[in-house]
């Protein structure tokens, strides 16, 4: 696979939605006038502050060809993820007269990507919107698949929508700006996708995670198609995660908790790197992950520079959230866990016991 070439990754129309490409490779920009359509008047760009100066060109761009375009500046990282933030975009559409046939463009890390996609979806009920992933995190993942969303005090993306894009551009250029800790907690989920579905995905990374932890490693464009190629599989039969799309939560159940409990200062990928060490360690203790496979999390992640531990004396808060996780049926806790490697499956209602003893290895 060459890092030079454009690859095209289809996701599949399910439950009433379009279908979608994306696109990873360099130089991509020309593809976005395409996606916008010519049905559309208007195009607001919502970007973080980080990337401020990558808003305004966007937005002089897409001047010249003709659009009105306005850039929509967010908070960096999680503190755009809430209401208030969601509600001063409904603003700024509201002020440009934006209708059903404009387009919300999002550029930016996964924060802003679901923000922007859950602005596109509650804006007059739905709106078109593309996105424009700057991190690993948002190209293997965040970007793709339509869950969109806000997080509230009580928890993690606890308002949102499915309301998957018209299009993906992954441009492989955005990620040199990347500050090194915000690329490799990319990798957890990248590493996600290997123990779930791809195990080349983390041979690749075995080989060298030094390189890895770069974009000029040798194998970053590999990695980035291969994992987008894993979410589009599962989110092209199971939209709405009826069932199968459960698969892409692995380590999420404890990750989502952390979050909380840090009041999202933590990174995504960080506090997911904590949950699948935890749900490794629960798979083993429930008889379903072999040793190997088990001690190969610790290994790959630790390799990386991803955290494999949280603080022990939290553990009850952490429960206390869990059971309130998406995955959770009634009193029901559910995780995510593996029979074997690429093998995930749904635990339920664990022994107490059992759980503890699971968090007694991630607890420092
Ligand atoms: N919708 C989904 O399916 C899905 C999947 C996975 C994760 N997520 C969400 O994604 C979010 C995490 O995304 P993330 O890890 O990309 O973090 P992020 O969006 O918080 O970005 C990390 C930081 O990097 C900055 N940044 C982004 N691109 C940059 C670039 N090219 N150069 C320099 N700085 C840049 C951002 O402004 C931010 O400060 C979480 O909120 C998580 O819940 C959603
Ligand atoms: O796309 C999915 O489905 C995922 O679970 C991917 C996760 O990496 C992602 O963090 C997602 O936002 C979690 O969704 P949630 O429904 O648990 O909030
Ligand atoms: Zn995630």
């Amino acid at each position: 696979m060459s890092s030079e070439a454009v690859t095209r990754i289809h996701i599949g129309g399910t439950a009433g939605t379009e279908p979608y490409d994306v696109l990873v490779g360099r130089q991509l920009l020309g593809e976005l006038a395409g996606l916008i359509g010519d049905r559309a008047k208007r195009v607001a760009i919502v970007h973080p502050e980080a990337l401020a100066e990558t808003g305004d060109a966007l937005r002089a761009d897409l001047a010249e060809q003709g659009y009105e375009a306005v850039a929509i500046q967010v908070p960096n990282a999680e503190e755009a993820k809430t209401a208030e933030v969601a509600a001063y975009c409904w603003k700024a559409l509201g002020q440009s007269g934006f209708t059903r046939t404009d387009v919300i463009v999002g550029v930016g890390g996964g924060a802003t990507t679901d923000l922007a996609g859950f602005v596109a979806a509650t804006w007059l009920r739905g709106v078109r919107w593309i996105a424009i992933p700057t991190t690993v995190l948002a190209m293997v993942d965040a970007a793709v698949g339509g869950k969109t969303g806000i997080n509230t005090a009580e928890g993690k993306n606890l308002v949102g929508a499915f309301h998957p894009p018209a299009g993906v551009l992954c441009d492989l250029a955005a990620l040199d700006s990347l500050p090194v800790n915000d690329y490799v907690s990319g990798l957890a989920e990248v590493i996600k996708a290997g123990f779930i579905a791809d195990p080349v995905i983390l041979d690749l990374i075995e080989a060298d995670p030094q390189a890895a932890r770069t974009p000029a490693g040798p194998h970053t464009a590999e990695l980035i198609e291969r994992s987008v190629r894993v979410k589009a599989e599962v989110v092209s039969s199971d939209l709405k995660e009826s069932g199968l799309r459960e698969i892409l939560n692995y380590g999420h159940t404890l990750g989502h908790a952390i979050e909380k409990n840090e009041r999202y200062k933590w990174r995504h990928g960080a506090a997911v790197s904590v949950g699948m060490h935890f749900a490794a360690e629960l798979g083993r203790l429930a008889g379903r992950l072999d040793d190997a496979t088990a001690d190969r999390h610790r290994t790959i992640l630790e390799s990386v520079g991803l955290p494999l531990h949280y603080r022990y004396d939290q553990w009850p808060k952490l429960l206390e959230t869990m059971k309130v996780d998406k995955k959770s049926r009634g009193d029901l806790l559910r995780f995510i866990v593996l029979d074997g490697l690429a093998k995930p499956t749904v635990l339920e209602g664990p022994d107490p016991a059992v759980l503890l003893a699971a968090y007694g290895e991630v607890g420092e």
